[in-house]
């Protein structure tokens, strides 16, 4: 079996809305969940049941209330849910990707820009860096004429798939996906369908959400039922 890749023990998340009396929505409490490398692992549930929410603490965009989120980093174990900013950035950088799903567009950078950016950071040459941002743009059938273009202006299919190629490009041993084909056709699809399995082939441990059945029956090799959480009689 695989080496662990990343290994959540007794998370628990709640959101305190102050601007709304103080209400307090519990997301879940005790969750444990490992991921080897080379595994895809899909959360499931119903919809409000924290699928986004934990995808996001994964990455450390949300802060947790307990539990450990232990990703394999760097010749040894890095905590998300306690790491410092500089070391969740370093993290970021060399270990855990992100497909969010929209593109947080920049005003001004190119498609290739964004798309070579992961590269670039980790000193790659420029050069090799856009052509092999090119490279990913054109398998993802963003013609070249968008390229040099801001993606504000893209279509949200165009924008999903500049978004894709960025966060394959740096080849990362973990990647979370959040629904990397909501906005794409039956083609794309099965572009990013290829991606998922080659990334796992070369020992990707990846965590998504797919609602798209199909694309989740192709790549996942389990389900990661979050149930509805029930408060404590
Ligand atoms: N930023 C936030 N502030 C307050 N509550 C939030 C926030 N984000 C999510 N929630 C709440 O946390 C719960 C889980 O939401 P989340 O978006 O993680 O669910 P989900 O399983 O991804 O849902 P869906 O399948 O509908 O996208 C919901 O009850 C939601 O209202």
């Amino acid at each position: 079996m695989n080496e662990l890749a990343l290994e959540v023990g007794g998370l628990a998340k709640r959101f305190r809305l102050h601007t709304q009396g103080g209400v307090e929505i519990e997301v879940f409490r005790d969750l444990d969940l490992a991921v080897r490398a080379g595994e895809c692992v899909a959360l499931h549930g119903p919809s409000g049941c924290g699928k986004s929410t934990l995808l996001r603490a994964l990455y450390a965009n949300y802060a947790v209330d307990a539990g450990s989120i232990r990703v394999r980093h760097a010749k040894g174990w890095a905590d998300m849910a306690r790491a410092e900013p500089r070391a969740i950035l370093d993290v970021r950088r060399r270990t855990m990707g992100y497909v969010s799903q929209f593109l947080r567009v920049i005003p001004r950078v190119p498609a290739l820009e964004i798309v070579a950016e992961p590269l670039r950071q980790r000193g790659i040459a420029a050069e090799e860096a856009h052509s092999r941002a090119g490279a990913m743009l054109a398998r993802l059938n963003v013609p070249e004429r968008l390229w040099g273009l801001a993606p504000a202006t893209f279509s949200g299919g165009e924008q999903q798939r500049v978004n894709i190629a960025r966060g394959f490009i740096a080849e990362m041993p973990i990647l979370l996906l959040d629904e990397p084909t909501a906005a794409l056709d039956a083609a794309n699809r099965a572009v990013v369908a290829d991606l998922i399995l080659e990334r796992k082939r070369a020992g990707t441990a990846i965590v998504g959400i797919f609602h798209d059945a199909e694309i989740r029956a192709q790549v996942c090799d389990r389900l990661f039922e979050i149930a509805p959480f029930k408060v404590a009689a």
